[in-house]
């Protein structure tokens, strides 16, 4: 099943799959051994799968504005708004995200014709509700990605979401694999190497361990593998903080390596398990962990970096591609929705 060796497995944890395990409780739903050997404390979750934010502060403020995201827990009622979300898909762009809300609602037979952005009075992202699912974009890279990622970890607690899941649907750079194909990560690597996630916090770098869900990324893989028009790959994800030298791109306005000093890079990426480079990975990997609950980053690969840096292909096919990773994960969200038995509607 795997096409790539995983050197460096995601910890286990011992409770049952989503989908392929016998059990019928929710992974996660009672969990706790992953965020217990990493963290050391309680889990976050209450027992009927909502989940508490693990910031004292937060209950000394009268309301709580969710800036960015144009909404706060005073004015609007969020429970009713967005206590049936299960799913949250994110990727880059605006207008890859209002697609994938199309696509999700053809899906999962939700009969939609406006797609309303719900975060319009912020300009900053854009937001659409789709029964269970939101589909909203976080910009280009880590300092966007997690401000949009924090706020909506706020909101789902805030609206009782229950074991809400969080994907990645994004695009990258592939190592030695062909344009086109699909990487599941099963972990994020820094610019310096390391799988962690790094912030200066009040003047000292944090460290944060960057490792997704190992079961939800095979059960990922097990559903993208039936897929014959394109290969996916599960494997190393680097995050890299630019495009351009931060991904030993010889095509930047500066570059101060030789192609060898590149390629040399590249292939220790690849002796890593590295399978491809993009811009979030780490950050999404860890804040999700750290908030208690599962993610999966599903990037389709738009170049093989160990023979250019330029991303030469066709806008028509650029967009065909980005489908691909819409189509694994609307593929597990429906599968998840016929399982639960979940009547999909949209308030
Ligand atoms: O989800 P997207 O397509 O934005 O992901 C990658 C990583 C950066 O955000 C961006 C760079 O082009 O693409
Ligand atoms: O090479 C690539 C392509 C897309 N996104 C990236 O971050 N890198």
């Amino acid at each position: 099943m795997f096409r790539a060796s995983e050197k460096n497995s995601a910890p286990e944890c011992d409770c049952d799959y989503i989908l392929t395990g016998e059990g019928l409780e929710p992974h996660y739903q009672n969990c706790s051994t992953v965020w217990r050997k990493h963290y050391g404390s309680s889990s976050p979750k209450n027992p009927d799968g909502t989940f508490r934010l693990r910031n004292e502060h937060l209950s000394k403020l009268n309301q709580d504005v969710l800036y960015h995201l144009g909404l706060d827990n005073e004015n609007y009622d969020l429970p009713k708004m967005f206590g049936d979300v299960k799913f949250v898909c994110m990727g880059g762009t605006k207008y890859r995200m209002k697609e994938f809300a199309k696509y999700i609602a053809k899906s999962l037979a939700i009969p939609c014709e406006d797609f309303v952005n719900m975060t319009k009075h912020s300009h900053r992202y854009a937001m659409y509700k789709v029964g269970p699912v939101l589909s909203v974009n976080h910009g280009i890279g880590i300092p966007s990605m997690t401000i949009l990622l924090q706020e909506v970890i706020k909101l789902l607690s805030y609206a009782k979401a229950k074991d809400p899941i969080i994907f990645r649907i994004g695009t990258s750079g592939g190592l030695n694999i062909s344009p086109g194909s699909v990487v599941i990560s099963s972990w994020g690597l820094n610019g310096t190497l390391e799988k962690s996630y790094d912030i200066p916090v009040l003047g000292k770098i944090r460290k944060i361990p960057s490792h997704f869900d190992k079961r939800l990324s095979e059960e990922l893989l097990s559903i993208a593998s039936e897929e014959k028009d394109f290969s996916t790959y599960i494997g190393g994800t680097m995050a890299a903080d630019d495009f351009y030298r931060g991904q030993a791109r010889l095509d930047g306005p500066f570059c101060d390596y030789t192609e060898e000093d590149k390629m040399a890079f590249i292939k220790t990426l690849v002796e890593l398990g590295v399978k491809n480079i993009e811009m979030e990975a780490t950050a999404f990997a860890a804040m999700t962990r750290e908030a208690g609950l599962r993610s999966a980053d599903v990037c389709v690969t738009l170049v093989n970096r160990l023979e250019e840096d330029q991303v030469t292909p066709s806008k028509s096919k650029l967009l065909e591609w980005q489908e691909r990773p819409m189509l694994v994960i609307a593929k597990y969200i429906s599968l998840y929705v016929k399982k639960y038995n979940k009547p999909a509607k949209n308030d």
